[in-house]
């Protein structure tokens, strides 16, 4: 006979929603967090987990990296990284994150002290800056490689292939139609202004140039988030070591000897981003009277003023800071656009914070049933506080129906454990396995016994 007859069809409990927290009334909607954030983040967590395709030949370890997987093409349309090969791998570090490792072929290292760069942007930590780790050669691919690891952020584009890249046509009413070209919406425009500007005031603050802002590497991490990536790598590829008569006039091995011109190509390189971006060509510049016009059709004076400046001759004067005050109260709109970000994301954690409570409590249950060291000592599971647990763990989990099998039934589940939880009056009859003992207990009872049982344990 089934040992749950008494129960052999419970009543089906509807999940008690008064007992999870409800999230704050329709937050405002948010330029920066993704209407689809939970599809967002598991996309995020499986890119996490692809394996490589097998048959590419690449190392099994790398300086404690393992499982590389290349994020680009290893073999056509190979792009250069300046004058060098590079390629970008995503990898697990030591501590199971995952890395983004640049690797620069067939570099050889001439001078430990072009690393010295590296320390410096790995204290470097800002929202817009693909965080740098640590440098390092290696001869694990075959040749010499310089490596560069950054923190990884799963399902990151370039801004060239966010926005830029030519789509291929798509069948619409049954006919293949070009994807027509959307220009970027100015407020998304300011937004990417703002943030590459604080990365720069922060990377020049210090000191430092950034070197490498291009439509191709600055990364979109999220909806409307930008970092830049790549930092450092070109600080050690064009690294001269200092002698006594010169200057240094590239070496980044001291903040104090960066030249201030790098920091004004900065200023170049972003107009020149900011005149891509506008006009969908990474190239715009070269026709600078055409590449104005494009952008009077969709951008402001303002906008278009911003991306002169950059482009204006460099000068002792000019300044990061200086964009600051063209971009006025636009700044404000970022900041209200980041707090409606805030609220959303509270709203949805509010709600995902019943999980939390969930898995606590499934925790302390495996603590507590069936300690192999309590297997013989019938005391303890038998008797008392953990023998209530005991049967309320079978009337959640092991429930049969009246064919003997088991119910599956996770609302049910749901249902007893947020009970347990907020610890109601409700009751309900626990039945022995061997049907010989009849309980009738409140939730509240049993909420009391698990925190017992559990404060036994810990205090043993
Ligand atoms: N830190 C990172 N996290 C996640 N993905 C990254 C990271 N850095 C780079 N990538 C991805 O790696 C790929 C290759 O990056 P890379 O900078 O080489 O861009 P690219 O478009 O191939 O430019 P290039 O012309 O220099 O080859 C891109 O798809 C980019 O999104």
């Amino acid at each position: 006979m089934d040992y749950y007859q008494a129960h052999s069809s419970f009543i089906r409990q509807p999940l008690n929603h008064h007992l999870y927290t409800l999230p704050p009334p329709s937050p405002p909607p948010s330029h920066f967090v993704s209407e689809t954030l939970r599809t967002d983040l598991q996309l995020r967590s499986e890119t996490l987990r692809t394996a490589c395709a097998p048959g590419l030949n690449l190392p099994d370890e790398l300086s404690g990296y393992h499982t590389l997987v290349p994020l680009e093409s290893t073999t056509e349309d190979r792009r250069k990284f300046g004058n060098w090969h590079s390629t970008v791998y995503r990898a697990t570090g030591k501590d199971d994150r995952g890395y983004a490792l640049r690797r620069i072929e067939n570099y050889r290292l001439a001078h430990q002290a072009a690393f010295s760069a590296i320390e410096q942007w790995s204290r470097i930590q800002h929202p817009n800056i693909v965080q740098v780790h640590e440098a390092f050669t290696s001869r694990s691919f075959g040749d010499n490689s310089l490596v560069v690891a950054y923190t990884y952020h799963p399902n990151a584009q370039t801004l060239y292939d966010a926005h830029m890249k030519p789509r291929s046509p798509t069948f619409q009413n049954g006919r293949l139609q070009a994807v027509s070209y959307q220009p970027i919406p100015e407020r998304t425009m300011w937004s990417y202004i703002i943030q590459i500007a604080g990365a720069m005031k922060a990377v020049h603050d210090k000191g430092l140039a950034v070197r490498m802002i291009d439509v191709t590497k600055v990364l979109l991490t999220g909806k409307n988030r930008i970092r830049i990536s790549s930092c450092g790598v070109a600080d050690v590829l064009t690294y001269i070591p200092p002698t006594s008569s010169t200057p240094q006039p590239n070496g980044a091995a001291n903040a104090a000897d960066v030249n201030p011109r790098m920091q004004q190509d900065d200023l170049s390189m972003f107009g020149k981003l900011i005149f891509a971006l506008c006009c969908n060509d990474p190239l715009a510049i070269h026709d600078l009277s055409a590449a104005l016009e494009t952008m009077k059709k969709h951008y402001s004076t303002d906008l278009r003023n911003v991306a002169l400046f950059c482009l204006s001759r460099p000068g002792l004067h000019k300044h990061i800071s200086q964009l600051f005050d063209m971009i006025g109260s636009r700044l404000l709109t970022e900041m209200d656009d980041l707090q409606n970000g805030m609220d959303r994301l509270e709203g949805e954690l509010m709600s995902e914070l019943e999980n939390a409570r969930l898995v606590r409590l499934l925790s302390k249950f495996g603590f507590i049933n069936e300690r192999p060291e309590f297997a013989r000592d019938a005391r303890w599971s038998e008797t008392g506080d953990r023998y209530i647990i005991k049967l309320f763990r079978d009337y959640v989990f092991h429930q049969v129906d009246e064919h003997g099998h088991p119910v599956v039934n996770l609302s049910h589940v749901l249902a007893c454990l947020n009970k347990l939880d907020a610890g109601t009056d409700e009751r309900i009859m626990l039945v022995s396995r061997d049907e010989q003992s009849l309980l009738v207990v409140s939730y509240k009872d049993i909420k009391a016994c698990v925190e017992s049982a559990f404060a036994e344990l810990s205090h043993r």
